[in-house]
Formats: structure tokens, sequence, C-alpha cells
């Protein structure tokens, strides 16, 4: 029997952080058929509230040094401001959802990053998705919201990129789903020529992926969302797209998709 279809769509800081774009975001979200689940990142929000706490962002690669102070920031941040936002604004449209980190249900375990040439602090990188967890949420009729934070199973939360959490959630949910990622931003897609909104890249594959990234046309944000990509699509997942919402309704197909 071919497994029922999952989709798992991503938003990050440059929607969450526009009233207009995160509004019509939730209203395509809300009526995007199927289940589904909606992660969120915020790293945006956070830098802003520790700068109004005197507490300075320092970011390596894409990840944020995350020390005591700033895991304090971040815990108010994503699991609360911008969860509880996002779960309210999905309600008043009818979407049954609930705010989850990966510490609610066990949904989302992690290590502690070890340290190398970089101390990123309390930092997880994810080891284990609990496919069967999330899925009784789903069966239950809820859409669940994950903001970018996860445990390690002895008590600590740990600050988990947005992107890596899709990531491993599709891989792990495709245990039972035909999982497709949706990697919702401000532009329509990875740009040739990050100046030229229309040079949208519609088709990627690991060939021409190694290629875009020694050209450097892969490079800041989109590497998270790309590093593991091939890894994803090998260990189960359909299909990952990348383009601004309105690839979510079957109107628009200028975006990026990358297959195997
Ligand atoms: N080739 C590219 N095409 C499109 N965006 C790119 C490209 N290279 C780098 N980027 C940057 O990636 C950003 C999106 O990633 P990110 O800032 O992490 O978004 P979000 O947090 O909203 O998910 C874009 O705003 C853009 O500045
Ligand atoms: C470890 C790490 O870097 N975590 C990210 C989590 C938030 C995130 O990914 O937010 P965006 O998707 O909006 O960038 C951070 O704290 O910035």
């Amino acid at each position: 029997m071919p497994k029922e279809k999952l989709a798992i769509v991503k938003i990050g800081g440059n929607i969450i952080e526009d009233d207009s774009l995160l509004k019509s975001f939730l209203h395509i979200f809300s009526g995007l058929e199927g289940k589904k689940i909606l992660v969120h990142g915020g790293g945006k929000r956070a830098t802003s509230v520790a700068s109004k706490l005197g507490i300075e962002s320092k970011m390596v690669n894409g990840r944020r040094i995350t020390d005591a102070e700033t895991l304090e920031v971040i815990t108010m941040v994503y699991g609360g401001l911008v969860n509880k936002n996002i779960v309210a604004k999905l309600q008043a449209l009818n979407i049954d959802a609930i705010g989850l980190t990966g510490a609610d249900a066990n949904t989302i375990y992690s290590e502690k990053r070890p340290v190398k040439d970089i101390d990123y602090g309390f930092v997880g990188d994810v080891k284990k998705v609990n496919h069967q967890s999330v899925d009784k949420l789903i069966q239950a009729g809820f859409t669940p919201v994950f903001c970018a934070i996860t445990h390690d199973g002895h008590g600590q939360l740990l600050n988990t990129n947005a992107d890596t959490i899709t990531s491993q959630l599709a891989v792990g949910m495709s245990r039972i789903y035909e999982t497709t990622i949706y990697y919702c931003f401000e532009l329509n897609g990875v740009l040739k020529d990050i100046n030229d909104k229309d040079s949208v890249i519609k088709h990627i594959n690991s060939a021409s992926y190694s290629t875009l990234l020694k050209e450097g046309i892969i490079a800041e944000g989109m590497l998270p969302k790309l590093e593991n990509c091939f890894d994803a699509l090998k260990n189960g997942v359909e299909t990952i797209n990348l383009g601004n919402t309105s690839m979510l309704t079957k109107e628009n197909d200028n975006f990026t998709r990358i297959t195997l």
C-alpha cells in the first residue's frame, strides 16, 4: 500500500518578522490539504531580545553559540513567544495546532554538540526522532508546530537549528509517511544571482549541487537548509522544495525542487 503523504513546512525569521508575510503564510498553510507539520525558527527575534537584555549574539557557521544565558533567551523566545503566537494564529484559522519542543512527548532527542575547534555550548545535534509519538498527535487530529529546541533525555534543553530539525524530522517521519519538505522563505527559491529574484534554479540534483556549492551560489542561510538534503533524500524523504509561500499553492511552479 502506498504511504500517506505528509508535508513538513519550515518558516524562519524572514517570514516570522514580517506581519504580512506571516499572515499570508499561515493562511495558505491552514488551507494546505492533507497531513502537515510546521517547524519554525526565530533566530532574528532571539538576537533582538538578547540585545535588549544586553546579551551579545554570536553565530558560527550559521549556528548560535548558546551559553547558559542565551539558552534562557532562546527557550523564552522560541518555546514561548514565537511558538505560542503561531499556535494561537493557527487556532484562529481553525487549525488544531499543538506547539512543541523536542522534549514534549520526547519527540526529538539530541546530544550536545561535542567541543572540537568551537564550543557551541548548549547546541544539540539530533540523534532520534520519535516518529510514533509525533504520529499519535497527527492521528489525534492535531497539527504539530515545532520550535527550534530539542532535549538530551537528562533534563537539558538544547538549541537546534530549525532547518536541521526540519530535515531530521522529515527523515524520521518518512518511516511511516511519504514526506515532502517545504522550506518557505522570502525569496522565490535558490537564486543563481542573489540580486535577481527571477533567477530561480528550478531543479537541483547532487551533481549540480556540488557545482553550486563550489561557485559559492549556495551560501549563508542556504547552507543549513541544504547541507543534509541528499542524506535526507537517501533516507526516505521524497522531495525538498524551497521558495516563497505561494509554492504551497498549486498555482506557482516557480520554485526550487531538489531530488536525488
Ligand atoms: N543562492 C541563494 N538563493 C537564495 N537565497 C540565498 C542564496 N544564497 C544565500 N541566500 C540567503 O539565504 C537566506 C534564506 O535563509 P535564512 O536567512 O536562513 O532564512 P530563514 O531563516 O527565513 O529560513 C536568503 O534571505 C538569502 O539571503
Ligand atoms: C543552533 C542554532 O543556531 N539555532 C538557531 C535556531 C533558530 C533558527 O534556526 O531560526 P531561523 O530558522 O529563523 O534562522 C538559532 O538560535 O538561531
